[in-house]
């Protein structure tokens, strides 16, 4: 089935703001799932990044580009480079309060990014409209006002919690209900929409 390959929100779609209960600027949001390759404690060879909130509805975490990241000689591998965006620009569902997934992830690769870089990427959400989710993101090199190495546009989809629940393998599932972490953040997307 072909979909409509648009990354950018329709032009009467304007940035939201922060559901209310969403975290201040500067906080850290943790991981959202100990599992996760982008963010989760438990997943050895993992990214573990940390994401934190910026002003509106925007995250900013730092990828260090290490040995074990390379794709060529001493350079990042593209696809983990894409992964630490999907993992940035996805956080930004706790902002607005809802779970998603990434429907579709466009990657720009400006600069070679070496071993030992921290990439420092900024996302942010530029339109909801109904369940979509528009977000971009760009990641500089070695400062926050670094040259531009990666941009990122997405579109995520807003999904219920059953989504996790239905299509992920029993077992994960079960162990992370029985995670309060999960359990409270999933209590509070229901209450509070
Ligand atoms: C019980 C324990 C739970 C524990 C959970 C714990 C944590 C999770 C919570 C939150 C997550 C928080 C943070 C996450 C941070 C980082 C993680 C990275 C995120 C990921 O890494 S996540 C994995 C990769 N991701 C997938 O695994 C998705 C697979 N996929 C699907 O599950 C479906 O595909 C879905 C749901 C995307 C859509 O399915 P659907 O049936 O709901 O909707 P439908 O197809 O009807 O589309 C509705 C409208 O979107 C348009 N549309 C759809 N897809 C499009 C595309 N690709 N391009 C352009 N437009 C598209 C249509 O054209 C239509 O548009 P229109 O309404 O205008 O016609």
């Amino acid at each position: 089935m072909s979909r409509p390959t648009s990354l950018t929100p329709p032009p009467d779609v304007k940035a939201p703001d922060p559901h209310p209960s969403a975290p201040p600027p500067g906080t850290e949001l943790g991981e959202h799932y100990d599992g996760c390759f982008g963010c989760g404690e438990e997943q050895e060879n993992g990214l573990r990044l940390r994401t934190r909130v910026g002003e509106g509805v925007s995250v900013d975490t730092e990828f260090v580009v290490g040995p074990g990241h390379q794709g060529a000689p001493g350079l990042a591998h593209g696809g983990l480079l894409t992964c630490a965006f999907d993992e940035a620009l996805g956080m930004l569902g706790f902002l607005l309060h809802t779970p998603a997934v990434t429907a579709r992830l466009e990657t720009d690769f400006r600069r070679p990014v070496p071993v030992g870089s921290t990439l420092y990427i900024h996302a942010w959400c530029a339109g909801v409209d109904g369940r979509k989710i528009y977000a971009k993101a760009v990641g500089r090199l070695d400062a926050l006002d670094g040259p531009v190495a990666v941009e990122a546009s997405a579109l995520f989809l807003s999904v219920g919690f059953e989504h996790f629940v239905e299509h992920g393998r029993p077992e994960e599932v079960r162990r992370a209900m029985e995670n309060p972490d999960v359990l409270k953040a999933a209590r509070a997307f229901e209450v509070n929409p």
